[in-house]
């Protein structure tokens, strides 16, 4: 089944001479429980595209379909609740909310939505992240690898269908990074989840389904 879709996806930004078209007509099909790997060079579109898929950022044109429905014809607000019941992020910068502990950091997102925290699912992510020690600790008080482990956390903690990464292990050492990644495709598969992963690790991308390379706004298939 096909959960996330677009099609003849454009992003420009400027006008005239410096008009840049970060993403030029991007089809995408992906199917539910897939990962995928979006590689590219710098400047490429990938984080324009992850942003798409996301519904964080409206698209000059094109379509981009989750689950069924036609993300961008939902008004801001309809689209903010879709995307926090449907989709997980983690981010580079890991956009932890600094005066609350690990924790409350994990769980935040579930209880924005009013929904009930599974804990017995969410201490298996945490042990399995190795976060069980640092679970009162502020995020100032954590190594950037910590903190992007608790990114991980929290963005797994709501079971989101579909996971987005941007380098999600971009801060991690190269042993960390797989255990990490194993991690991310191990709930994956569990919870049906389909992840798309910006990376530009070679090695990591060849953990995913399938590569997606991207350049100037296009996909390439080689
Ligand atoms: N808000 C913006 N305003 C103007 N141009 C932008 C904006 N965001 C991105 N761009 C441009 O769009 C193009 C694609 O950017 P994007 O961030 O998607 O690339 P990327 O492949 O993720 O790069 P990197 O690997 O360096 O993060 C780039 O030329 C970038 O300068």
């Amino acid at each position: 089944m096909t959960i996330l879709e677009t099609r003849d996806l454009k992003k420009y930004y400027g006008a005239g001479d410096t008009q840049v078209k970060a993403l030029d007509g991007v089809d995408l099909s992906i199917q539910q429980g897939e990962f995928v790997a979006i590689v590219g060079t710098s400047g490429s579109g990938k984080s324009t595209l992850l942003h798409m898929l996301g519904g964080l950022d409206r698209p000059t044109s094109g379509t981009v379909t989750v689950d069924g429905r036609d993300i961008f014809g939902l008004k801001d607000e309809a689209l903010t609740i879709f995307r926090r019941r449907k989709i997980g992020f983690v981010f580079q910068s890991y956009n932890l909310v600094p005066v609350l502990s690990v924790w409350e950091n994990i769980v935040l997102p579930i209880q924005l939505d009013g929904g009930k925290v599974d804990e017995a699912y969410v201490q298996e992510v945490i042990a399995t992240l190795g976060l069980e020690k640092k679970l009162a600790n502020l995020p100032n008080q954590l190594s950037g690898g910590q903190q992007q482990r608790v990114a991980i956390a929290r963005a797994l903690a709501t079971k989101p269908a579909i996971l987005l990464a941007d380098e999600p292990t971009g801060n991690l050492d190269s042993r960390t990074s797989q255990d990490v990644l194993g991690l991310m495709k191990v709930t994956g598969q569990k919870f049906a989840q389909t992840m798309v992963m910006i990376t530009h690790n070679e090695e990591i991308a060849q953990m995913a389904d399938r590569i997606v390379r991207i350049e100037d706004g296009r996909i390439v298939t080689r």
